[in-house]
């Protein structure tokens, strides 16, 4: 049974349709990344499988759980925690307080040892945890708030656009830590432009466009399908 099914969904904003019958899939401990052209809806996708959209039809569930209605907050205490693509810290706080607002429900005890674990997985963000997050670099304020993502010790990492506005450096440094993150056994479904990197470093993906499912597969033969690259990757 797979970490994470998104059966069949049709969903959209008031009466416009963006997702109409899309399916996916993550399984335990896997990189799933989502490509397609802009305005395909995968954030809106991403949005959905966080509650903050519902399925008009079709279903969503975590483990044997549907959450399907569920809400972000009730998501969240089923381990499943989301960065959104903008706004994603909280800029007049420092590194350390937004770590400590990521991991709200935990107690203190628990908040201490979930900042080592962040700590040590991003050691910047311990040398600057004074240093106020709208202040930081962009791949900087991108560690925080996957940091902050991490301090509830997710199953299933959400990430809408992780390298959006980095330069190639800090999105291969980014990518990176993703794949160290995976490697503590968090499984990430990701959603990206840069649609070469991200499925290199994923073990599966699929291609949405026009609000449907396009292409599946595994990471590998979707970066060697012809017309994949050809019509999605710039090839
Ligand atoms: N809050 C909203 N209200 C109304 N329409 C929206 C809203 N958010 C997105 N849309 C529309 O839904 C469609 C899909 O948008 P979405 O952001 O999901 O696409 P995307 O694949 O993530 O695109 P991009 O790669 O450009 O970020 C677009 O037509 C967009 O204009």
């Amino acid at each position: 049974m797979p970490l994470l099914n998104v059966n069949s969904i049709t969903t959209g904003y008031a009466d416009m349709e963006v997702l109409t019958d899309v399916s996916i899939a993550v399984n335990e401990g896997e990189i799933v990344s989502i490509i397609g052209p802009n305005g395909a809806g995968k954030s809106t996708l991403m949005k959905a499988v966080f509650g903050l959209l519902h399925p008009w039809q079709g279903s969503i569930t975590l483990g044997d759980r549907d959450i399907s209605r569920y809400s972000p907050f009730e998501i969240v205490a089923q381990r499943m925690c989301y960065v959104p693509q903008v706004a994603n810290v909280f800029t007049t706080l420092s590194v350390e307080e937004n770590l400590e607002l990521g991991g709200f429900t935990l107690e203190k005890r628990e908040i201490d040892a979930a900042k080592e674990r962040v700590y040590e997985l991003f050691p910047v963000l311990k040398e600057r945890r004074r240093q106020k997050a709208g202040t930081m670099s962009g791949g900087q304020r991108q560690m925080v708030a996957m940091g902050s993502a991490l301090m509830l010790n997710p199953v299933l990492l959400l990430l809408d656009e992780p390298s959006a506005g980095l330069s190639p450096k800090l999105v291969d440094m980014i990518f990176e830590r993703i794949v160290t993150i995976n490697a503590t056994g968090v499984a990430v479904l990701m959603v990206e432009q840069n649609a070469q990197e991200s499925l290199r470093m994923a073990h599966r993906g699929y291609v949405l466009a026009n609000g449907e499912n396009r292409f599946e597969g595994a990471a590998k033969s979707l970066l060697e399908d012809p017309e994949v690259g050809r019509l999605y990757l710039g090839g």
